[in-house]
């Protein structure tokens, strides 16, 4: 489809749908116009106009074009109204609302052997989705977010399993459950709790690896001041249900695991020590705002809405995002040079793998 024909059918969708918004205003009165640039779609009113150009009337735009378009196009979310200048002397129409879209939709991996995909793999990237990759120097720390029963545990097997060949890993496994066996058979170290030992006892245990940890970024540190181009195997912390470890422990242990896990999630950037945490709730009791601001591939599975998006994404109202349904599905944001700043609709990679390991 041209250019001039999606932008046609746009303007219909929008002057059959938008209706009272506009105060029955449409682009037959002349009162608006649609450009398909590169990109995006530019709403373009007439002004002054008999509508109000708001956040509302942006958001209304975005849920009749979205749902329009798709599954051609995806439109990137905005939190609000996102106005962008127009070459052009005419006063009335110098200005426009921008609407930045992607071509397709987001698409899930299907992975027939899992240990063999991984080979193939070169370089240290991490695939999320058939059109979505993400290069791991370029992530500083990862977070997946789900209600009981959304998929987060399996979605931890596959980074698991992604980044092994390209990073250490050490893991922290609360509930000593999945992640303990995929580590086991993996030969990876695992610090989980034992019988016969207090859930602070755990924690400390915990603490004494994140310090180690932290030594080593600053070892890395004194490097990098005299060889600034000095590149480093990368280290992963992963800690799965993170709201687990420190509920209920005693307050010094809590403070100190606040402590250390802030200071490896702001060193750790330049340093290549990253985080990959994994909780019910990303609030400010299980982890400390200052690493959920580090974290920059960020992932919610399971139930998507406003309450459940509120820590992960504080600022976004998912209305009019299309979720795809099925295990492992939700949303998506990738926060670096390479990808849109915008969040998209997420479908975790299904794999098949050898039996015993889930
Ligand atoms: N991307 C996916 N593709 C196919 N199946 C999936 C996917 N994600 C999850 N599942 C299936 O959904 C089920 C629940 O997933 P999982 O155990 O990972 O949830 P969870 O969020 O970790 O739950 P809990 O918090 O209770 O441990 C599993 O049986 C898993 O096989």
């Amino acid at each position: 489809m041209q250019a001039v024909e999606l932008a046609q059918y746009l303007l219909q969708a929008l002057n059959m749908a938008l209706g009272q918004l506009m105060q029955g205003e449409t682009s037959y009165t002349n009162s608006f116009d649609i450009k398909v640039i590169n990109g995006g779609i530019i709403f373009i009113p007439r002004l002054p106009a008999g509508y109000i150009i708001d956040d509302e009337l942006y958001q209304k735009i975005f849920l009749i074009a979205n749902a329009a378009l798709y599954p051609r196009y995806t439109l990137l979310k905005q939190n609000s109204a996102y106005f962008v200048p127009l070459k052009t002397d005419d006063i009335h129409v110098q200005r426009g609302l921008f609407f930045p879209m992607k071509v397709g939709i987001s698409e899930r991996l299907i992975i027939p052997n899992l240990s063999r995909f991984v080979d193939t793999l070169s370089g240290d990237v991490v695939p999320i989705m058939k059109n979505l990759t993400v290069k791991y120097d370029k992530v500083t720390s990862i977070a997946i977010c789900g209600n009981s029963g959304s998929g987060k545990s399996y979605a931890l097997t596959y980074f698991l399993s992604v980044l092994k060949p390209i990073s250490e890993l050490i893991i922290v496994d609360p509930k000593f459950d999945t992640p303990s066996r995929w580590a086991r058979v993996n030969e990876v170290p695992v610090i989980h709790p034992q019988k016969n030992r207090s859930k602070s006892d755990f924690l400390s245990e915990v603490n004494s690896a994140l310090s180690k940890c932290l030594k080593r970024i600053q070892d890395r540190q004194e490097i990098l001041y005299d060889d600034p181009a000095k590149s480093f195997k990368h280290i992963t912390i992963v800690i799965d249900e993170v709201l687990a470890l420190s509920e209920g422990v005693n307050r010094a242990i809590k403070d100190s695991f606040f402590s250390l896990l802030s200071q490896v999630a702001l060193l750790g950037r330049a340093t290549s020590v990253h985080l990959l945490l994994v909780s019910q709730r990303f609030d400010h009791t299980s982890i400390p705002v200052s690493v959920r601001e580090q974290l920059n591939v960020l992932l919610q599975v399971g139930n998507i809405n406003k309450k459940s998006t509120q820590f992960l994404f504080p600022d976004l109202d998912p209305e009019g995002i299309v979720i795809p349904i099925g295990k492992g599905t939700g949303l998506i944001q990738v926060i670096d040079a390479e990808h849109p700043y915008q969040v998209l609709p997420l479908l975790c990679p299904t794999y098949y793998t050898q039996k015993g390991i889930l």
